[in-house]
């Protein structure tokens, strides 16, 4: 049974404000009434946050991982509760959020491995060497948490860039306390995972702020939270236009805090000449299955792709009208989700030099078409809206007349979450030179596969330059991504006694780096 509550340093609060949440296939409310939060409980949240900070940081690390596993199981007892309500709070069909779900809860476990071995703290020992001139210091260093996180839920993935996604897990893994605007989309669903959240505090006795869930349908609220002088970062996946307005928010601050956004990307692929010669229908029906995956409402989405014109692609086109005819209408998160994508589509086929490759079937107002477009390489170079997000199933195929127009429209796309290069050993000569190119504009590049579907994993990078993130040294997936919560300290000529346990001259078992060698 929902509350239909904000969560609030352990408590659950009402409201007099409130919104609901609608089905997302037909746009009819759903119960129950959920509390909109207030400034003063913005400040309340982050106040709490604060006070918590020093303690949950301060916790063994053994404890630390015992919560993030505890969170896990608690995720996965809520069953088949949970993924009723985020089927009616989103449109997605219960496979993928079974997926999301399993991403979601192995993401938290991986954390908790990650904190007990220790390496995220990136430990390093330079002794000192008196006879040096100048003498060289004892230097050692750790990484610690930043402080309390603030944390903007997904629409689009409910559960795994939500409530406990991977801001959330990889911000509590860094010992950050953490504080989440919930996306108005999916109210339901992130109170349902606050609770596990709150389950776990209470029961591994962790100070109520460590978490705390705040909803709203306005800006506003998202902005008190920036603007708290207790937020020390923000973790973001949605919109170009929210993520700029929460980097200005949080420029604007007496002290400038850091933003990690996850925003735009349409993520180039290309197809090699070999490659296309030889498998040009193969990869046409590839590309409709990960564009229209989840109604391509996946910043991951293939919403590029680059060929040679001439009859290779033109099968692949074929194919990929083919293919486009049998997809089904597919409810999309939000009316407002579904009519930027109508509206997108509309402006990119009405673009000069734009023609239309296939069309899936239509549905009602709420439901994404799929449809590609396709376009000469000079049209596409000429025109920055060809190469904008559309947010959906939607995608341009490029003709190019070489692979030198390919080169330069690759070199002049803005930053991307990945880029992707379908090839066989006959394309690798240019490929290596395309490759160079994709190394500078996307964080992930991909060989002979489609980019939907991140996998969580130690060395994945989930990022890229700007627009496709606020800062291309980050990731939002995958272990690396605890770095964007903590800042590194050095402790100068410090006694033993007073040092982290893991920088004591005795300490082992933790990979350290001594005198620029890595050891144990
Ligand atoms: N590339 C990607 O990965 C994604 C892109 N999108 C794009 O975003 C569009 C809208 O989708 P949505 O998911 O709602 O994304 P939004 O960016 O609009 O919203 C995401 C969250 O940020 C908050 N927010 C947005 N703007 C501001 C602001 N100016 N100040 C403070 N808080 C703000 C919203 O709160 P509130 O609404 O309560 O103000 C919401 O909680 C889609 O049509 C799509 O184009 C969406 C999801 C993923
Ligand atoms: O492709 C994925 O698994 C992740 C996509 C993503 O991060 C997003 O759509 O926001």
């Amino acid at each position: 049974m929902l509350r239909g509550k904000n969560l609030i340093a352990g408590e659950w609060r009402t409201a007099d404000e409130t919104f609901r949440a609608v089905e997302a296939a037909t746009g009819e409310p759903l119960d129950p009434p959920f509390a909109c939060a207030s400034a003063a409980e913005v400040a309340e949240a982050c106040a709490a946050a604060a006070e918590a900070q020093p303690h949950f940081a301060a916790l063994p690390l053994e404890r630390r991982a015992a919560f993030l596993r505890l969170v896990a199981d608690k995720i996965d007892g809520l069953g088949t509760i949970l993924t009723r309500r985020v089927m009616a709070e989103s449109g997605l069909p219960e496979m993928r959020l079974d997926g999301e779900r399993a991403r979601t809860v192995g993401q938290l476990r991986l954390f908790a491995e990650e904190i007990e071995n220790g390496a995220w703290q990136a430990l390093r020992i330079d002794h000192a060497d008196p006879s040096r001139t100048p003498p060289k210091p004892d230097v050692r260093m750790r990484k610690i948490p930043i402080g309390p996180v603030a944390v903007f839920g997904a629409s689009n993935f409910p559960l795994a860039f939500s409530v406990a996604g991977g801001d959330t897990a990889s911000a509590l893994a860094a010992g950050c306390c953490v504080v989440v605007k919930g996306h108005p989309a999916h109210p339901g669903t992130s109170e349902l995972v606050a609770g596990a959240i709150a389950e776990a505090v209470a029961q591994i006795d962790l100070p109520g702020g460590v978490f705390s869930l705040l909803n709203s349908t306005s800006n506003a609220l998202g902005e008190a939270l920036v603007r708290d002088p207790r937020i020390a970062a923000v973790g973001f996946t949605g919109s170009r236009g929210g993520g700029l307005a929460l980097m200005q928010h949080a420029a604007n601050r007496p002290v400038p805090i850091p933003v990690y956004a996850e925003m735009s990307s349409v993520n180039p692929v290309v197809l090699m000449p070999h490659r296309l010669a030889r498998a040009a229908e193969e990869l046409g029906k590839a590309y409709v299955a990960s564009l229209t995956l989840g109604a391509g409402q996946f910043c991951t989405n293939p919403g590029v792709v680059l060929g040679i014109a001439g009859d290779a692609l033109d099968t692949f086109l074929g194919a990929v009208r083919g293919e486009l005819s049998q997809v089904p209408a597919q409810t999309m998160l939000t009316g407002n989700i579904a009519d930027a994508y109508a509206t997108g589509s509309q402006r990119l086929s009405g673009e000069a030099g734009v023609e239309l490759v296939g069309l899936g079937a239509e549905g009602s107002a709420r439901c994404g078409r799929a449809q590609v477009y396709t376009a000469s390489g000079s049209a596409f170079a000429a025109n920055r809206v060809l190469s904008e997000e559309n947010f959906g199933p939607g995608s341009i195929v490029v003709q190019c007349t070489d692979l030198a127009e390919v080169r330069s429209i690759l070199a002049a796309m803005e930053g991307q979450l990945t880029a992707t290069l379908h090839m066989e050993e006959a394309d690798y000569e240019d490929a290596a030179a395309i490759l160079a190119i994709m190394e500078n504009r996307a964080g992930r590049i991909l060989a002979n596969g489609w980019p939907t579907g991140v996998d969580v994993t130690h060395a994945m990078v989930h990022g890229g330059p700007f627009p496709a993130t606020s800062d291309g040294r980050s990731t939002s997936v995958g272990t690396l991504a605890i770095d964007r919560f903590l800042r590194p300290v050095a402790y100068q000529n410090m006694p033993d006694a007073l040092l982290p346990a893991r920088l004591r001259e005795g300490d082992a078992g933790t990979l350290r780096r001594i005198d620029g060698e890595y050891g144990c």
